[in-house]
């Protein structure tokens, strides 16, 4: 079924869309296990999308994203802003409200943005601000408006999310190493999976986790870094195979810094849209035993999302 954009919008050509009727996980996910990255989009005759967007998807409303929580067996949300919405957190915001106290969020804002406002998306549920550098999703700003922005998020006990391609790491980390937060990167940095797992390039990234104990990586996304497969599809129980030394190194060396997340609705995904049920079948491919699990799906979000539970 092809899903819609509501409002003036016009899906971006040749998108696809979020997968209907995932299967059930064979993987049990642990009591109190967190999906830490996942997007609503819209909908957009309620939450328009940003003027300045990349793209433009189907909607993927917050009911739909609880349905899917619920079916797969995760108990809590991170909702992620995605950079369609710019700096609008409405739809983020709603959807973190509605969650009843089972979603947290992490939002997008400028210079511009109150205390006020700040403390508004607190009480919300924020926890945390995105930095995006991924050249084909947003515009250029300016490091010392992002610099500023992290030293009032501190103050929350806020914390920064970025993202960006391994091949600007080394551009970008002396920025990364000055922000006075825990810092999540996102999607591992983004490794180039057809290099060696020990070459310089994923080796520059496991040296910025090992050298600042404030890093911590989000493992997901396998099905957007993945080169050869197979695709979680029709049952596969081996998907995504050239991630799996990439994140299970993650995982080994820094347990308690990884975060996992369906990134489900999958925005801009070229090739094929995964099974939500079989993405959670490739858990226990890079964290193997139930310690590592309940670390990296429980404890772990728990500790950066909901620290008072603890
Ligand atoms: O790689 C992407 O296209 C992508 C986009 C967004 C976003 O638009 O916010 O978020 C993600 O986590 C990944």
């Amino acid at each position: 079924m092809s899903r819609t954009t509501s409002g003036d919008f016009q899906k971006t050509s040749g998108w696809l869309d979020w997968f209907d009727g995932p299967a059930k996980p064979r993987f049990q996910l642990p009591a109190g296990a967190v999906d830490a990255h996942c997007h609503v989009f819209g909908p957009g005759a309620e939450f328009p999308y940003a003027p300045e967007r990349k793209y433009t998807p189907c909607d993927a409303s917050k009911a739909q994203l609880f349905a899917l929580r619920d079916h797969l067996g995760f108990a809590r949300n991170v909702i992620v802003q995605a950079t369609c919405h710019g700096a609008d957190n409405r739809a983020m915001l709603d959807a973190c409200v509605a969650s009843g106290g089972k979603a947290r969020g992490v939002a997008t804002v400028r210079r511009s943005v109150t205390d006020a406002e700040l403390l508004a998306m607190h009480a919300a549920g924020v926890r945390g601000v995105r930095f995006n550098f991924v050249k084909r999703l947003v515009d250029f700003t300016p490091k010392d408006e992002l610099m500023e922005i992290a030293g009032r998020i501190a103050q929350l006990g806020w914390h920064v999310v970025i993202y960006f391609e391994a091949v600007d790491l080394p551009e970008l980390w002396d920025f990364f190493t000055a922000l006075p937060t825990t810092v999540v990167v996102d999607h591992m940095g983004r490794p180039d999976v057809s290099k060696p797992v020990d070459g310089p390039e994923f080796e520059l990234f496991l040296r910025f986790m090992r050298e600042h104990s404030n890093v911590w990586s989000k493992v997901s996304c396998p099905e957007r870094l993945s080169v050869t497969g197979p695709k979680a599809l029709e049952g596969e129980q081996a998907a995504y195979r050239d991630v799996v030394p990439f994140a299970q190194r993650v995982v080994q060396a820094f347990p308690d810094r990884v975060l996992w997340g369906t990134d489900w609705p999958h925005p801009n995904l070229k090739d094929h849209m995964p099974d939500d049920g079989l993405l959670v079948d490739f858990i226990p491919h890079i964290a193997p035993t139930a310690e590592l699990q309940h670390k990296l799906l429980v404890a772990n979000p728990m500790r950066l999302y909901w620290p008072e539970e603890q």
